[in-house]
């Protein structure tokens, strides 16, 4: 399972108001590697999550997921992929209120697959490889930060998603909780054999990463006006 990226181009608004935020970008990612998508605020990294997570369809261009354009699919099927192939992980966490740890990650098999009762054992599993076993019955409101970032990692990861998208992880966690996590987030990347993109800030996400992709860079080398010889 690997995610291609050929000539995406992602533009907002219309006309004399027009902003092209990605401009034919050619990436790849493969399984097994957590790669740490860094660049400047406004650069792209979150616009990049969202097309390769079939959120947002880019102005042209295709995204293979396993050799798959994800852009060329109906909004059904894209749905599909989407719930069935990958994990999200957003920089607030966007846990649901009200629930408790284990049935945050139930409403995902809810929404996924149906009876979710028989998954409650492992939702348990789940989060106490991500070192929560002590917090199964806490509501988010009764979490700390990076408990609920922890909480909403071991849901991305719930359903063995084969791409795994992640925004901030650590925005919200301090030093030393964010070490853990991005080495948790490495792990798990390795284990799991999924393609893992992290956008981020954090020289500690960067750390533990197996690769770092500068957007910079990556713009770069789609505009041909920047290559040498051109
Ligand atoms: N729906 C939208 N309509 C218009 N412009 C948008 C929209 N979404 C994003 N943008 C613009 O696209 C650019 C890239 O945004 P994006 O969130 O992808 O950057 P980023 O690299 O993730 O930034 P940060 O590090 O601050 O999170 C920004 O200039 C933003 O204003």
């Amino acid at each position: 399972m690997s995610l291609e990226l050929t000539g995406v181009t992602v533009e907002f608004g219309r006309a004399d108001a027009r902003t092209t935020v990605l401009d034919g970008l050619d990436v790849t990612f493969e399984p097994g590697r957590m790669t740490a998508l860094v660049g400047p605020s406004g650069s792209g990294k979150s616009t990049l999550l969202a097309v390769a997570g079939a959120l947002l369809r880019p102005t042209a261009g295709q995204v293979l997921l396993d050799g798959e354009d994800l852009a060329g699919l109906s909004d059904a099927r894209r749905a599909e992929a989407r719930r069935e192939r990958i994990g999200y992980m957003f920089q607030s966490g966007n846990l649901l209120s009200g629930l408790t740890a284990v049935d945050q990650l139930l409403a995902a098999v809810y929404i996924s697959a149906g009876r979710p009762r028989a998954h409650r054992s492992r939702a348990g599993e789940a989060l106490t490889r991500v070192g929560l076993g002590h917090r199964l019955r806490h509501r988010p409101e009764q979490l700390s930060g990076g408990e609920r970032q922890r909480v909403a990692l071991a849901r991305a990861l719930f359903l063995s998603p084969k791409l795994l998208l992640i925004d901030e992880p650590t925005a919200a966690v301090d030093r030393s909780q964010a070490g853990e996590l991005a080495a948790l987030l490495a792990e798990r990347t390795r284990e799991d054999d999924c393609v893992t993109v992290v956008a981020t800030h954090d020289p500690a996400v960067a750390e533990a990463a197996d690769r770092i992709v500068d957007m910079a860079a990556l713009t770069a080398e789609a505009a041909p006006s920047a290559r040498p010889g051109r």
